[in-house]
């Protein structure tokens, strides 16, 4: 760390604390920065929203995105962003992938070279199909970047419910600095090299969620759910290896665990869009009804035609693609999923690698 000061950290493991940055002042970034407050850091914690901001400070609370839920700590809402990254040693950035790239570009010329920054996002950017560290890296290049993903619901974080996430950089000093950080009696950081794995499979998670949130409402029983559960997995690890992501990654928090958490619970965002439609609502009534990102719905576009464009097998992309953006019936992909010809008697199909 370039940085320290000499006050000491409450819950977590390291004995210094440090001045950090969140940027984003949704449900994540609230669940972030209230570890890293309650850590004994200070907190630079950007949001665009000057209310919003004025609340957390008279209130202590984000009553939008965590109502209920007391930021100790010293947590600074802010909603100057130069001044956020000036004096902060390391920024975690939680905007969803849509307004990701344009917020990083806007300020690219506040960050400091050898600054840690560490991407929180779970989705995908459109042009180009790029991941958040890809964007990290075309425009802030002389920052160190990182990702952090796992099987992390934000109101789970925010109870101090037991939590277990990943820290994905190829710098072992990034790795050991976000443990330290973060790491505390109810968060576990574990490490892993595998970025683009790690960073794919959160994006990818998302899909899937939505499929068994659709499952559930459709009351399909808990063997389907199982086996969608699986057959996602499958999927979504072909895909992602054949992209060059590490096969292991997969078996880990950020690949299974997160899918299992994301199909399972209806606190996932994802979960509720893909009930909401199961239930009989058009799409943009459940994205409207939910009020907050579900980055599923996103990258299901971009990950059917990048699947489309390299030739890899994902029926359940397509499928759920038919029913949400074209005008296939549910029982109708269903069925043809059930029944398919192509790959059916074949469980397990060996990836080819292609560059990304
Ligand atoms: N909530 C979770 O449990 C969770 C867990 C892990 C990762 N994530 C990921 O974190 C990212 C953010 O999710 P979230 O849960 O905080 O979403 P959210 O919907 O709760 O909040 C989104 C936040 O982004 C802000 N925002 C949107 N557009 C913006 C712009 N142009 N400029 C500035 N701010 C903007 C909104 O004002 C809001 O504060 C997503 O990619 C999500 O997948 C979320
Ligand atoms: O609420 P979701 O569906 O965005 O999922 C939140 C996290 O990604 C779970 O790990």
């Amino acid at each position: 760390m370039p940085e320290t000061n000499t006050s000491q950290k409450k819950t977590g493991s390291s004995e210094a604390a440090h001045d950090v940055a969140v940027l984003g002042g949704g449900s994540f970034g609230t669940a972030m920065a209230k570890v890293l407050g309650e850590n004994g850091h200070t907190v630079h914690f950007w949001m665009r929203d000057p209310d919003q901001a004025a609340e957390i400070e008279n209130t202590r609370v984000n009553s939008r995105y965590m109502p209920g839920v007391e930021l100790t700590g010293d947590i600074q809402p802010t909603t100057d962003m130069a001044s956020a990254i000036a004096n902060a040693e390391i920024v975690f950035v939680a905007i969803p992938s849509k307004a990701f790239r344009s917020v990083i570009s806007q300020h690219r010329s506040e960050f400091r070279d050898g600054q840690i920054v560490i991407s929180l996002t779970k989705g995908i950017e459109r042009d180009g199909f790029k991941l958040m560290s890809e964007v990290l890296q075309e425009e802030i290049p002389r920052c160190r970047i990182g990702v952090l993903s796992g099987p992390n619901l934000a109101s789970e974080i925010a109870a101090r419910d037991l939590t277990a996430t990943v820290i994905a950089a190829k710098d072992p000093d990034v790795r050991r600095t976000v443990q330290d950080l973060l790491g505390c009696s109810y968060f576990r950081v574990y490490a892993n090299v595998d970025v683009y794995g790690v960073e794919l499979a959160g994006a990818l998670k998302n899909i899937y969620a939505i499929v068994a949130g659709l499952a559930d409402a459709l009351e399909m029983g808990e063997n389907a759910r199982a086996m969608l559960m699986t057959r996602g997995l499958a999927e979504m690890s072909r895909f992602a290896v054949s992209l060059g992501a590490n096969p292991m990654t997969f078996m880990g928090l950020a690949g299974v665990g997160d899918l299992i958490v994301t199909c399972t619970s209806s606190k996932s965002r994802n979960f509720r869009v893909g009930y909401a439609v199961g239930k009989g609502k058009t799409l943009d009534e459940a994205v409207s009804e939910l009020g907050q990102v579900a980055e599923g719905i996103y990258t299901l576009e971009l990950v059917k035609e990048k699947a489309e464009g390299v030739g890899i097998y994902m029926p359940l992309v397509r499928g759920l693609f038919e029913i949400l953006y074209g005008s296939a019936s549910i029982s109708a992909v269903i069925n043809s999923l059930m029944m398919a010809v192509q790959n059916s008697d074949v469980e397990f199909i060996l990836p080819r690698t292609i560059a990304h």
